[in-house]
């Protein structure tokens, strides 16, 4: 069995991990972690996990007990892996991080976008960008895996295929996205309240948002130069979920974009290329670590548009950051992830 642990056990993410990996037959939860809720039990705090992990509590971060896993999630927010991950890593425990703090590869842009010094800029060398459909073979070898954003994972599957055959012009991309509340997790906050996030929409970080650097970075390397993003996230009454309509201008005559799209995710279990024209909703995603992908080009136009859906935290989170250690321990790449969507 691997044994694993989670530092920040309690938020949405660190809960979707729990979930996920009483599925999986060759994982056992060693330590969880929270600060607040130390000594509660896991399925008191949480009852939907009420007979899967009876004997399992809370307890404070301890990197002696940490240390002794095979593999550490981290479900917290931006600096505390670079904490602690390097002393995790020189105990031979492998680092699974989900938040944003190793996903930059340049230290200075990061700490520009995260307003803070980067606390670990030595480990960014050995950090591996955990998008299994980019990089399947580095992640297998990899120690310290970077789990991308909910918005960048849908935004690069999105336009992977168009951009790695350089068919459109990669001066004007446009991703246009909407998230579930669920994406700022459970911490108190206004814009989290039901009578502020319901019934209503707003775009959010217009000019600017943290994920803008990351999107770019990974369309930039599939397009083997840089790409100009513009990049508008949205705030929308739902709980889970990421859609994202995604702009292209096609440069050249493009062929069959079905079959482009089909032939690139072809053998990956997590990605599902609709027929031509389909409109994927996010509920058809919901619980799954699954990423839904339509193709139009509407009226035989130059525009290419492409929506892309997922669960901000499975497929945008915690199922991701399992599929990756499914992939690092030679596990099955389903284990644990096999479960459809929960429909209505
Ligand atoms: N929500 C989402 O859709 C997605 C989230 N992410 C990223 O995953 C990470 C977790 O997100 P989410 O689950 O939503 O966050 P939450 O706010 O819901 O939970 C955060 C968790 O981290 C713990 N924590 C907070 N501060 C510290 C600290 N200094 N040291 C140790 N533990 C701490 C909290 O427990 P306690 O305070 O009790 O210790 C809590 O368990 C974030 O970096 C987030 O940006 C990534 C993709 C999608
Ligand atoms: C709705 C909402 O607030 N979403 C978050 C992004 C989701 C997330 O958790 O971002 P990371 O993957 O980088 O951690 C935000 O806009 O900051």
């Amino acid at each position: 069995m691997i044994k694993v642990g989670i530092v920040g056990g309690t938020g949405y993410t660190g809960v979707e991990l729990l979930r996920l990996l009483a599925q999986h037959p060759e994982v056992e939860i060693e330590a969880i972690t929270s600060r607040s809720e130390s000594g509660v039990g896991v399925s008191e705090l949480y009852p939907n996990l009420r007979g899967h992990y009876d004997d399992l509590v809370f307890s404070p971060p301890d990197p002696d007990r940490l240390g002794k896993c095979d593999a550490v999630f981290f479900a917290t927010p931006h600096g505390v892996a670079h904490a602690l991950a390097a002393e995790l890593l020189e105990r031979g425990t492998r680092v699974i991080d989900l938040s944003a703090d190793f996903r930059l590869r340049d230290a200075e842009e990061w700490a520009h976008w995260y307003g803070q010094p980067h606390g670990a800029p030595a480990l960014l060398e050995q950090a591996v960008y955990g998008l299994p459909e980019t990089n399947r073979e580095q992640i297998r070898e990899a120690r310290l895996i970077a789990v991308p954003g909910c918005y960048p994972t849908a935004v690069q599957l999105g336009l992977l295929p168009l951009l790695e055959s350089g068919l459109i012009d990669t001066d004007h991309v446009i991703a246009d996205c909407k998230s579930g509340v669920t994406g700022a997790g459970r911490g108190a906050k206004v814009p989290s309240l039901l009578a502020e996030a319901s019934e209503s929409m707003k775009a959010y970080g217009a000019s600017g948002h943290r994920h803008l650097p990351e999107i770019r970075q990974g369309l930039s390397d599939a397009a083997a130069g840089p790409v100009g993003l513009t990049f508008v996230p949205h705030l929308t009454p739902m709980i889970r979920g990421i859609h994202a309509t995604l702009y292209g201008r096609l440069t050249a005559e493009p062929g069959d974009l079905q079959t482009l799209f089909e032939s690139r995710f072809a053998g990956e279990p997590f990605v599902d290329v609709m027929p031509m024209g389909s409109h994927p909703e996010t509920r058809s995603v919901k619980g799954a670590n699954l990423c839904r992908i339509a193709v139009h080009r509407p009226g035989d136009s130059d525009t290419v548009v492409v929506l892309a859906v997922i669960d901000n935290l499975v497929k945008g989170a915690s199922g991701q950051a399992i599929h990756n250690l499914n992939l690092m321990f030679g596990c099955d790449e389903t284990a644990g992830l096999a479960a459809p969507a929960l429909m209505p």
